[in-house]
Parts: structure tokens; C-alpha cells; sequence
């Protein structure tokens, strides 16, 4: 029997979940969004098969509900769950980075009526909006779920099922182990991405050339920090204590690197640099996330026209298909390196081994 899924917020999140659900046969997909535009580029698209202009109508006709909007307006949703006339099981979900007051609210539904299995997809982008949405945004990321008191491992089953076009591998933890592991790998990260740019925008006041001296570490670093403010706003404050109480760990750890370089510790600076380096090489690589999945291989090119054309050439001759393209480096008339990531070990194995045959420099990261 086809089931009926409404998704409220189609932009960057709830845009690349709905792209996969709609690929499931047994689905009817009711779409929500304040902007009108979103809306009418799903339907053209066929993401979408109707339209919903009123949460409590579009809830009313729904098996399934996924909250893709920010966090503060999700859990506004939630609230007003209790007070629908339902006629038919609802099973509800969520995106939200920042787990603890979701479930609070979640955890406070009577409806016997309403499950809640909160959900979170490891996987993003520092851009936002439908336009940005992307139905391979998932693929080996791990998906987060978080069940609250009304859920049963049934539905937390129901809803992998549902997303498994997405490809992403699906982990069960409570609302504390979640909200304390993103933040120390995505919520204080990004709080460090843009103090530092700030840090830097300080300096240009005394060096106006800075900028253009940002070359692949800085950007690398900072990337996150272009990402939607009122996004982060909202996961700032959802996770405020646990960031605080980060922001002491943090001035403690660079207190002891000061000291270090104040007192000439070169050993123990050198032992910090490899800890790191160590446990940073470690960082699963078949896994997307925080650090890119994919199996990638390096290719030495020069800045000369039609250099990226050749290595894409050669690949697409052996019907090799590339799933991300990165430049990590050109200057001015020296040597560049070109990221080129595939799906699989095995695509990534032949094109260091073709490319090798043309005389192309090709490293793959151990
Ligand atoms: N951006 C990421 O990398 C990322 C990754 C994982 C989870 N998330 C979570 O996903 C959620 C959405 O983030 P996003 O990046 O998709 O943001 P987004 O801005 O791309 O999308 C949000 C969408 O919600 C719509 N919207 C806003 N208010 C609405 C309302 N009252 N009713 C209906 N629609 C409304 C907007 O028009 C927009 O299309 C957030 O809760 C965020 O924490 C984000
Ligand atoms: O890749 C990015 O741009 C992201 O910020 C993605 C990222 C992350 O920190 O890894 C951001 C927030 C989400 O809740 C999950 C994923």
C-alpha cells in the first residue's frame, strides 16, 4: 500500500531526503516549504507530488512526517503535533543537528497516535536552500537516530527502510552521546572556523594584502565558515553548554602550546604535531562526514589550458565515473594537484593505473 510522506523545509537537507524518497514506488510525497519557489521547483521536478500550504491538512493525510526545517522552527512543529485530530498512526521525524531539545519536545507528546524517532544525517554543505540539494548528499554518511520514548525499534526500522536510497548507514544514540559527539566534531569546529576568520580579518587592518596570501590551509580550515549564520545561530544555542564547557577545554589546550613555544619545548611541540597528524590519518576515509568519504587519488597537473580536460578525458575513455572534482592548489605556471574522488576502491585503483601509463604523477592517500 503506498504510504504517504510529508516533508516540511525543502531546502539543502530535507531537498536531498525527499530526492531519494521519491525514488520508492510505494511513496506519495506531500511537500512544505515558506518559500514558494522551493515548492514549485520540487513539483516541476517530480521531487514532490503535491504541494501543502496548511501543516495541520498536510499532517492529517501523512504516515510519515520529516521536519527538515531549523532547529527552532522544527521544534515549534513538534508542539503544534498535540493538538492535530489524528485518524491514523503518524510516525514523525526530524534533521536537526542539535538533538536534546527536539526529543524534549518529542518526549512530551500524549498523542498515542504520534511516534517520534529523531534523525540526523551526518552530511552537508556550507550552502543552503533547495538549489543546493543533491540526491547523492548521503551516500556512505552515517544517519544518525535518536528514538524517543514513543518509538519502538520498529520504527526506527520503518524509517531506515524508507531512506535507503540515500545509501547512508544508519546508527542508533541517545540524545546526550549525539549532542556531545557533534559537538566536538561539527559544532566546535565551526565555532574555530570562524574565529579564525576573524582572526585574520583582524590582521588585514595592518596587512591589506592577507588575503590574497589564503591559499589551501587556510581555506581548507575556514571552508565551513561560509556557511548559513542563522543555521549555525540556531545550533550554537541549542548547544550552548556543551560549547561553553568545549571553549574551556580549547583555551586550556592552546595555553599548553603557548607554553610550549614560549620555553623553547620543541620535542613536546613536534610529539603534538604527530599525536595529531596520527590520530587525523586514522579518520575513517570509506565513511563520509566530517572528513570527505569517496576513494580519492591525487594527480599532479600543470596550470596550462585544457590540463583538467586531459585527466577527465582519459578517465571518461575507460568509463571510469568521477564522483567529486577538487583543485587543491594551482599558482601562476607551477604544478597543481587535482583531487579526484570515485565511489569505489576498485575505480580508484584502475585511474591511479591508467593515468599512470599517460606519465601523470598520481598519489593515493594511505
Ligand atoms: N546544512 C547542513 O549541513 C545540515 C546537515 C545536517 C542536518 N542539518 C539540519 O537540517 C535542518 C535544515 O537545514 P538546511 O541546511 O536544510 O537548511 P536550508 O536553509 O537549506 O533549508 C531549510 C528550509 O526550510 C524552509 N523553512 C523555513 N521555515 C519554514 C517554515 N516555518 N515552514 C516550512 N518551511 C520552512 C526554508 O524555506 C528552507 O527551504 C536544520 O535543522 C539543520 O540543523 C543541516
Ligand atoms: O560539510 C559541511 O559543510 C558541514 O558543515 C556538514 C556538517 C558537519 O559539521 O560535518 C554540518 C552540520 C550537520 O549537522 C552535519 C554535517
Amino acid at each position: 500500500m503506498k504510504q504517504t510522506v510529508l516533508v516540511v523545509g525543502l531546502g539543502l537537507i530535507g531537498g536531498s531526503i525527499a530526492m531519494n524518497v521519491s525514488k520508492k514506488e510505494d511513496v506519495f510525497i506531500i511537500g512544505m516549504d515558506g518559500d514558494e519557489d522551493t515548492l514549485n521547483m520540487a513539483l516541476k521536478q517530480g521531487v514532490i507530488d503535491q504541494a501543502a500550504f496548511n501543516f495541520k491538512e498536510a499532517v492529517i493525510e501523512a504516515d510519515v512526517c520529516i521536519l527538515a526545517t531549523p532547529i527552532s522552527i522544527t521544534i515549534e512543529y513538534i508542539h503544534r503535533l498535540e493538538n492535530i485530530q489524528l485518524n491514523k498512526p503518524l510516525l514523525v521525524t526530524d534533521v536537526s543537528s542539535v538533538k536534546n531539545q527536539v526529543l524534549e519536545a518529542a518526549n512530551r507528546l500524549n498523542n498515542p497516535l504520534l511516534s517520534f524517532v529523531g534523525g540526523h544525517p551526518m552530511a552537508g554543505s556550507h550552502k543552503q536552500g533547495y538549489t543546493a540539494a543533491k540526491p547523492h548528499l548521503f551516500e556512505n554518511a552515517i544517519y544518525v537516530l535518536t528514538p524517543s520514548i514513543h518509538a519502538n525499534e520498529k520504527e526506527a526500522d520503518r524509517l531506515k527502510a524508507l531512506f535507503s536510497e540515500t545509501h547512508a548507514r544508519f546508527l542508533i544514540f541517545t540524545t546526550e552521546e549525539h549532542d556531545e559527539m557533534t559537538a566536538v566534531i561539527s559544532h566546535f569546529p565551526h565555532l574555530i572556523a570562524s574565529s579564525l576568520v576573524h582572526q585574520a580579518r583582524g590582521w588585514e587592518e595592518t596587512h591589506p594584502y592577507i588575503k590574497h596570501l589564503a591559499a589551501g590551509g587556510f581555506k581548507d580550515i575556514t571552508r565551513i565558515a561560509s556557511s548559513n549564520p542563522k543555521l549555525w545561530q540556531d545550533i550554537f544555542f541549542q548547544n550552548k553548554d556543551l560549547l561553553i564547557s568545549m571553549l574551556d577545554d580549547w583555551i586550556g589546550e592552546m595555553d599548553k602550546i603557548k607554553t610550549y613555544l614560549s620555553e623553547n619545548e620543541k620535542e613536546k611541540t613536534f610529539k603534538y604535531l604527530s599525536d595529531a597528524k596520527l590520530y587525523r590519518d586514522g579518520l575513517p576515509v570509506k565513511e563520509k562526514g566530517a572528513i570527505p568519504a569517496f576513494y580519492d587519488v591525487y594527480v599532479d597537473i600543470h596550470d596550462q589550458p585544457g590540463a583538467i580536460r586531459d585527466v577527465i578525458g582519459i578517465l571518461a575513455e575507460e568509463a571510469i565515473s568521477i564522483k567529486n572534482i577538487q583543485i587543491l592548489e594551482i599558482r601562476e605556471g607551477i604544478t597543481g594537484v587535482l583531487r579526484i574522488s570515485f565511489a569505489t576502491s576498485k575505480e580508484q585503483l584502475k585511474s591511479k593505473q591508467i593515468l599512470g601509463q599517460y606519465h601523470y604523477e598520481v598519489m593515493i592517500q594511505q
